[in-house]
């Protein structure tokens, strides 16, 4: 083990993966000290609790509104943190020197922190696979070897397994998907689902995104690719398993037939802890596996009738170019309008279909591409679900 302690930068610090990763800290002083959070700004009281907590340096917020609240509720909290806000904050608070930067922003928003913190030398521990998946090789290309760390709980497993065996032994990577509320449904069962039933994820919480994405298995197709940019495997040699219990959380086949699991109750304090310490392990991060209780552990094959958009996914990803930034912010306005009411559950992964079918890549691969294709991508999407282009 290192026995430095690590600087930590938070991003996404009022989330579900930041105020995990926090109770990380809390209980591992010797380990981690955090000198950076940023958030949205929706919660400043919140901010600046965890700010007076881990009596940091700096605190960013993008909504500048929130910066005056902000300034208040850290003088009540005794925090003397200097603000940072706007647009590029997250980025700017990235750039602070650290030894890792925590992404735990939600989407596409995440790709400047994402860039800021590889440019800066840190280690990027991912939870915002977004940024990864629309970035592609701008975003792999920006990083030196290992200093991605995943925390995405499917690719800290495949991380683990790999561990076990060198590039040229692997096989397959199996990710494993729990199947979300509506394992099962058929499509026409799904048309009528409410935003509720879509947030009562069966075995994780977690913000209100990701889950309607687990629900979808838009999630599961984000990951595919996330999978493929993390590891350089192709995606035929990339298997998802419908697996409800959550506790195999991927598996790595190596060439002789050998499978390597890794398993743990679901919870993400486990590779948030191993993404702040990789490559250490931090003892008692989250419970292990209680061998003593009778169990059974499930796998089922994907229905790609009823979610096709694992299928839709492994086309933008072999497309490559801007076709997964096109998937994600199409999806990203989709999963909002759908949270407010505004649209079927089933259109969220019709609708992405139609704009990524609509979708003219650019030749090359750069940021400024990226940008305008999420751009492009959300305008379509609203032009298409507000009737301005016929579905
Ligand atoms: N939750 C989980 O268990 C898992 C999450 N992930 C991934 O981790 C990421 C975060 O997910 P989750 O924690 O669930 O999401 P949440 O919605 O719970 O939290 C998102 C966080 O990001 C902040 N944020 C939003 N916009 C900005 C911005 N521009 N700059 C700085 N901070 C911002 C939010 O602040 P505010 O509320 O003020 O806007 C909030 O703190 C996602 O990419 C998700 O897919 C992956 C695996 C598991
Ligand atoms: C915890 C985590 O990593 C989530 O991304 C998780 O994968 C969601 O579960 P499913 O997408 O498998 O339903
Ligand atoms: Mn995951």
């Amino acid at each position: 083990m290192s026995s430095a302690v690590r600087d930590v930068v938070l991003l996404g610090s009022t989330g579900s993966i930041g105020t995990q990763a926090l109770d990380v800290v809390r209980r591992n002083p010797e380990r981690f000290r955090v000198v950076a959070l940023a958030a949205g700004g929706r919660d400043v009281g919140l901010l600046a609790a965890q700010a007076a907590e881990f009596q940091v340096a700096a605190v960013a917020v993008h909504d500048e509104s929130a910066a005056g609240p902000l300034a208040a509720e850290l003088a009540r909290a005794g925090s003397d943190a200097r603000i940072l806000a706007g647009a590029e904050a997250a980025a700017e608070a990235a750039r602070i020197p650290s030894d890792v930067v925590l992404n735990g922003i939600t989407g596409a928003i995440g790709l400047a922190p994402t860039l800021a913190a590889l440019a800066a030398g840190s280690v990027l521990a991912l939870a915002n696979k977004e940024s990864l998946i629309i970035g592609g090789a701008l975003v792999t290309g920006a990083a030196g070897e290992g200093q991605i760390v995943p925390v995405d709980s499917e690719h800290s497993a495949l991380a683990q397994a790999l561990r076990s065996g060198t590039a040229a032994e692997v096989e397959k990577l199996v990710l494993t998907a729990s199947g979300g509320p509506f394992r099962g449904w058929t499509r026409e069962q799904l048309t009528g689902v409410t935003p509720a039933q879509a947030l009562a994820h069966p075995t994780w919480a977690m913000g209100p995104v990701v889950t309607t994405n687990s629900a979808t298995l838009v999630n599961k197709g984000l990951e595919v690719i996330e999978a493929h940019l993390l590891f350089g495997v192709p995606f035929e040699r990339i298997e998802v398993v419908v697996h409800p219990q959550s506790i195999v959380h991927s598996m790595v086949e190596f060439a002789d037939g050998s499978t390597m699991a890794q398993c743990s109750p679901p919870d993400m304090r486990l590779p948030i802890a191993l993404g702040l310490g990789w490559p250490d392990r931090v003892p008692g991060a989250a419970p292990a596996c209680d061998w003593t209780t009778a169990a059974t552990w499930e796998f089922f094959p994907l229905d790609d009738a009823a979610f096709p958009a694992v299928r839709l996914a492994r086309e933008c990803g072999d497309r490559a170019e801007t076709y997964p930034a096109v998937y994600n912010a199409s999806n990203e306005v989709c999963v909002d309008r759908f949270l407010r009411g505004e649209l079927a559950f089933t259109d969220i992964v019709d609708t992405v279909a139609r704009v990524v079918a609509d979708h003219e890549a650019p030749q090359a691969l750069s940021l400024e591409s990226v940008l305008e294709a999420d751009r492009w991508a959300r305008g379509r999407t609203v032009e298409m679900l507000d009737g301005r282009v016929a579905l």
